[in-house]
């Protein structure tokens, strides 16, 4: 498979020097030149599949030859060594529970498979590699936890202060080791601003092997059709399918949704849950794409002004913004809204959500017709967030004995302004 720039400045390269590079030179995104189509019998008779033989599938087409057969499967048999399961709620909603890895998040199955993938693409290699990530809650955590002791690599957090939940800060400045966390005193724009502009400057990816362990990378995004297909697989009304509710900040998740989906996975449509940070939905409704702060909510891992994925939802659907509209419609939550839903579906049905599967559940039910059936896309675990969730539910949460012994860890991380000249100086200490 080969993998062209957004931006359409840069030569085409493989999946292994995509991966490597994290952006083209030109800043723009890579993306795939073709999609990989799924036979009908493989969706058809989806069921009968493993979940690895399932992932294994989906993923190789874009690979390729860059990871030969068996070292690939090893790979993807350890991304998803851990539950991913549909659960009903009620008869016509289902919650698709990505949170049963190693830090709780939908992010650990994109941070173990790029981790994975580097460290088999840098052995026997001599540079050290710089991992740059921008992190607005949970793709800290899951790339700290993924990348920890991986030879040769040093992994660089940009996290905006003060806009992460305690739990969150904790699983990427407890680490120590190679993982190093900055603490910005900005939100999580700057944070992916002053990530963009590294990779952008010339001096320093010539003195330094950078980069990105965000979705803007394609062996972090590309995984997370993944979750379409499994969804697929346990989905009981194989005549319907779902309309898919996703919690979207960076746009990451649901694009390679639309990938899996456009690949052959069933979905009636999608809808891109977002939080107060509504600069997408905006778009949708006026044609016009405004920029504007992001502004601090419960769903903290949203808080995105300036999704760097969209990008990449437009090119699946030729640019065209109608196309786009077509099948996936955006809309809003308040915090107020997320506040309500977690107490309703708790009172309900005795189900905890996390604000942000909270903001999806909601925009399901705001934009779905009676009857419709649907699959929340569940991201994070609530003990992420246990303030806001306990607050609304009124029950005490179960802290897991991982989160318990994360809480007594020594925190380490070093601070510093927006400011590029001081993030390159930290840079070139490596
Ligand atoms: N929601 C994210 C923001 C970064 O998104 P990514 O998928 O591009 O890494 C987070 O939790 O950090």
């Amino acid at each position: 498979m080969q993998y062209y720039s957004l931006n359409g400045h840069s030569p085409m390269v493989d999946f292994k020097e995509a991966t490597i590079k994290g952006q083209a030179p030109d800043k723009g995104l890579y993306f795939p030149r073709e999609i990989a189509i799924l036979p009908k019998e493989f969706v058809k008779n989806i069921e009968e599949y493993s979940n690895e033989e399932i992932a294994y599938r989906l993923l190789q087409p874009y690979i390729g030859e860059d990871i030969e057969p068996g070292q690939l499967r090893k790979i993807v048999n350890e991304t998803i060594n851990f539950p991913i399961p549909l659960k009903e709620i009620e008869p016509s909603t289902f919650i698709l529970e990505l949170f049963h890895g190693p830090t709780l998040a939908f992010k650990d199955v994109g941070a173990r498979f790029m981790s994975r993938c580097l460290s088999w693409f840098a052995s026997g290699h001599d540079r050290k590699i710089i991992v740059l990530v921008a992190t607005s809650g949970d793709t800290g955590g899951a790339v700290a936890s993924s990348f920890y002791e991986v030879p040769n690599v040093e992994v660089v957090i940009l996290y905006p202060s003060g806009k992460v939940s305690p739990i969150q800060e904790k699983q990427l400045t407890t680490p120590g080791k190679n993982i190093h966390a900055l603490e910005i005193a900005g939100n999580f724009d700057d944070c992916q601003a002053l990530v963009k502009k590294a990779f952008a400057d010339n001096d320093l990816t010539r003195k330094l092997f950078l980069t990105s362990a965000n979705s803007i990378n394609v062996a972090r995004w590309l995984p997370q059709q993944v979750y379409y297909a499994l969804a697929w697989k346990q989905w009981p009304y194989k005549n319907e399918p779902p309309v898919v509710s996703v919690p979207s900040g960076n746009f990451g998740n649901i694009c390679a949704g639309l990938l899996a989906h456009l690949s052959g996975i069933p979905v009636k449509r999608f809808i891109a849950a977002c939080n107060a940070n509504d600069v997408i939905p905006q778009y949708f409704q006026t044609g016009n794409r405004i920029s504007k702060p992001a502004v601090p909510t419960a769903s903290n891992a949203m808080d995105v002004a300036d999704p760097s994925n969209f990008i990449r939802i437009l090119e699946l659907f030729e640019r065209n913004l109608d196309n786009v509209k077509a099948k996936v419609c955006a809309t809003t939550s308040s915090d107020a809204e997320t506040a309500a839903t977690i107490h309703e579906v708790f009172q309900q049905y005795n189900y905890t959500l996390d604000p942000h599967t909270a903001v999806a559940w909601n925009g399901l039910n705001k934009n779905r017709s009676h009857g419709e059936k649907g699959i929340v896309i569940g991201t994070a675990h609530p003990i992420k967030f246990p303030d806001f969730v306990e607050y609304n539910t009124g029950s005490k949460l179960a802290y897991p004995p991982s989160v318990q012994s994360l809480l007594s860890l020594d925190a380490s991380s070093t601070q510093m302004k927006v400011d590029y000249p001081d993030l390159k100086e930290f840079l070139l200490a490596f």
